[in-house]
Order: structure tokens, then sequence, then C-alpha cells
């Protein structure tokens, strides 16, 4: 399938789900081998993402040195994993479980070893199972935006959707 990020004219109805956290607060882990997000992830990125007003969401990344590409800056496909956990997380405030459709991200600016990456992001719209979220990022001026990126995720049943492939694979620390 080929797809671009359009977001549709009209939305869906949204409303944040009655037990996503509150502003300030984190979402829980999906699960403790999660690359993105998972404590136990061996070469983890540990991104947290805290819910914020609305249908957005915040989060850090410290940028570390085995995540460098070019020398001194962020490998292009770090980057793009951190966006998509991010991304990938957001529509959880409004209580829909997705995976990744299609993402594109555009790199603005070098990102430098050692530097704190901060991500704001949203749910922009929802059309039946598409759920559309963008996102930035900056180094503490959020003025100063050095990566952005929109993803379209796709609403799915964890048991169903993960049901066959998590029987095979153990979610304990390897
Ligand atoms: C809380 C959950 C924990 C998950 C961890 C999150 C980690 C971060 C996110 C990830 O990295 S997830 C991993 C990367 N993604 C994948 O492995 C997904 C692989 N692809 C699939 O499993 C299927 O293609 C998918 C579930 C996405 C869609 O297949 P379906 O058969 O269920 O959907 P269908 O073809 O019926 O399409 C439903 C709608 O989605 C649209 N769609 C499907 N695939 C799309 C696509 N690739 N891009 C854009 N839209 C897409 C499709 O056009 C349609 O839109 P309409 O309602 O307008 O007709």
């Amino acid at each position: 399938m080929s797809t671009s990020f359009s977001i549709p004219d009209v939305s869906d109805p949204m409303s944040r789900h009655p037990k996503a956290p509150a502003p300030g607060e984190p979402f829980r882990l999906h699960h403790n081998l999660c690359h993105g997000c998972g404590d136990d992830a061996p070469g983890g990125l540990h991104v947290t993402v805290y819910a914020g007003e609305g249908f957005a969401t915040t989060a850090e990344m410290t940028v570390e040195k085995w995540m460098m590409g070019g020398p001194g800056v962020i490998h292009g496909g770090v980057l793009t994993a951190a966006f998509d956990e991010v991304l990938g997380t957001t529509p959880l405030i409004i209580g829909t479980p997705v995976v990744t459709g299609h993402l594109q991200v555009d790199f603005r600016k070098p990102i430098p070893i050692g530097t704190t990456l901060h991500f704001n992001a949203e749910v922009v719209a929802k059309e039946r199972r598409k759920v559309f979220v963008r996102a930035t990022a900056h180094l503490g001026d959020p003025t100063e935006i050095v990566a952005s990126a929109s993803a379209i995720f796709i609403e799915i049943d964890l048991k169903e959707h993960f049901g066959k492939y998590a029987d095979s694979a153990s979610l304990s620390r390897p």
C-alpha cells in the first residue's frame, strides 16, 4: 500500500479516555521489552511519554553515544524509532491501541550526542480505524524545531493482532 499523511477534512468525534493518565503523568510501558519504552529492552530508547492537555503528549529522550549516526550526531533511524514510540503512544490518550501504518519524518537540524530531545505530539484526527498524529522535537527551545513527524496509525485489537506472535516470544529479560 502506498500512503501519504493527509488529514481528513472532518474527524470522527474524539474524547480523552477516562483512564488516560492525567496531564503530566506518564503512560504505562507498552511492555518491558518494547524497544521504545521498555525498561528491560537491550539497547532500548527508554522513552517515557507523558500525557498533556487535550489530545497532546510530551516526551524526552537523552541522545546517547550509541545512538550516533554521522560523527557526533543522532542516527536518522534512531530518531525515527523515537518518533514512532512517541507518536504510537499518543493515541492511548483517546484509548485507542494502534500500530504504525505510515510514518514520515523531516530531519531539520543535526541533533548532537549528549543533548536531551524534547517531543510534543498530538492526535489531530481519527477516521474509522485511522488515527492521525503529529509531533515535533526540540532541544530545549520549543521555537527551534529540530525535527518533525506525521503518522497514520491503525487501530487494532491487541489480542487479535499480537496473540500469535506474543505466544512465541518471551517477554522476560533475554
Ligand atoms: C498499545 C499497542 C502496543 C504497540 C506498540 C507500539 C510501538 C510503536 C508502534 C509500532 O512500531 S507498531 C510496528 C510497526 N507496524 C506494524 O507492524 C504494522 C504492520 N501492518 C499491519 O499489521 C496491517 O497492515 C495493519 C494492521 C496496519 C492494517 O491492516 P488491516 O487489515 O487491519 O487494515 P485494513 O487493510 O482493513 O485497513 C483499515 C484502514 O487502515 C488503512 N490502512 C491500512 N494500512 C495502512 C497503511 N500502511 N498506511 C495508511 N493507512 C493504512 C486502510 O486504508 C483502511 O482505511 P479506510 O478506513 O479509510 O478504508
